[in-house]
């Protein structure tokens, strides 16, 4: 019986440069593209590769819990939720960087003026512990996105969020205090996955880091 591959993609940003990966790894995968209404998309061969389309956030889960063999997902994501994953390839695509922002006219304030401050993010992990480890105490709120609108409205005084041009916290009238750390695509296996299917998830995975050594990908 061939052995079949489920790899989950996040959708959204990182599918473009995702599929272009596995398109020049020669893996199939014709007619994944961002608007396609389809969550999986199956190709026959050995191994089969049966590819499922998810939210970013919710790739840690389906590859933690062997629902997908191997994932493509942002480290922001990673490390937020510190699930169990093993880490194999760092596909340098999809960069950003995780920030401290406050409004404009506090751009002079130092790390230690935060100290009890409230702080919107969509991500309270990564914001908590960077705050404790600078000795602080803060106030997280949890937003689900348009974080930059929660100092607007005076629902915060702090953000934490991802930033790649900057532009949004422009447009806003943000700065940048400190950066926390950056982020880049990274590629995942089931811990399990990678012992058993072994001899097919090598293989590919030497493939995406020949790629990615060349520079071909950016
Ligand atoms: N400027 C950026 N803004 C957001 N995500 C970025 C940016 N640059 C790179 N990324 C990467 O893309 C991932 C999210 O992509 P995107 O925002 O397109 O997802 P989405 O489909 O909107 O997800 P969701 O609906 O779950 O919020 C991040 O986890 C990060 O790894
Ligand atoms: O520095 P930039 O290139 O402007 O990108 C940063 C913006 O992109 C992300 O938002 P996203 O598009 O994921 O939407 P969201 O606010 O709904 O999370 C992030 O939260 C910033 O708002």
């Amino acid at each position: 019986m061939d052995s079949c591959l489920t790899i989950a993609l996040s959708k959204g940003t990182l599918l473009k440069p995702t599929v272009e990966l596995l398109e020049q790894a020669n893996l199939p995968c014709a007619g994944i593209t961002a608007d396609s209404r389809n969550m999986v998309f199956s190709f026959t061969g050995d191994p089969e590769i049966r590819y499922i389309i998810c939210r970013p956030t919710d790739v840690p889960a389906y590859v933690e819990h062997g629902a997908a063999d191997l994932g493509f997902v942002g480290k922001d994501v990673i490390v937020e939720q510190g699930k169990d994953l093993f880490e194999m390839v760092d596909l340098k695509y999809g960069y950003c960087r995780f920030v401290v922002a406050v409004p404009a006219e506090d751009k002079d304030l130092k790390l230690q003026d935060l100290n009890y401050k409230r702080v919107a993010t969509k991500f309270p992990a990564v914001a908590e512990r960077f705050f404790r480890a600078n000795g602080l105490q803060v106030e997280i709120i949890t937003l689900h996105g348009n974080i930059e609108l929660a100092p607007l409205m005076g629902l915060s005084d702090v953000i934490v969020d991802i930033v790649s041009s900057g532009r949004t916290l422009k447009e806003n009238n943000l700065v940048e205090l400190v950066s926390i750390m950056d982020s880049t695509t990274r590629l995942v296996a089931n811990r399990v996955s990678y012992r058993t299917k072994h001899q097919e998830i090598q293989p590919l995975v030497e493939k995406i880091q020949m790629i990615v050594k060349g520079g071909i990908i950016t």
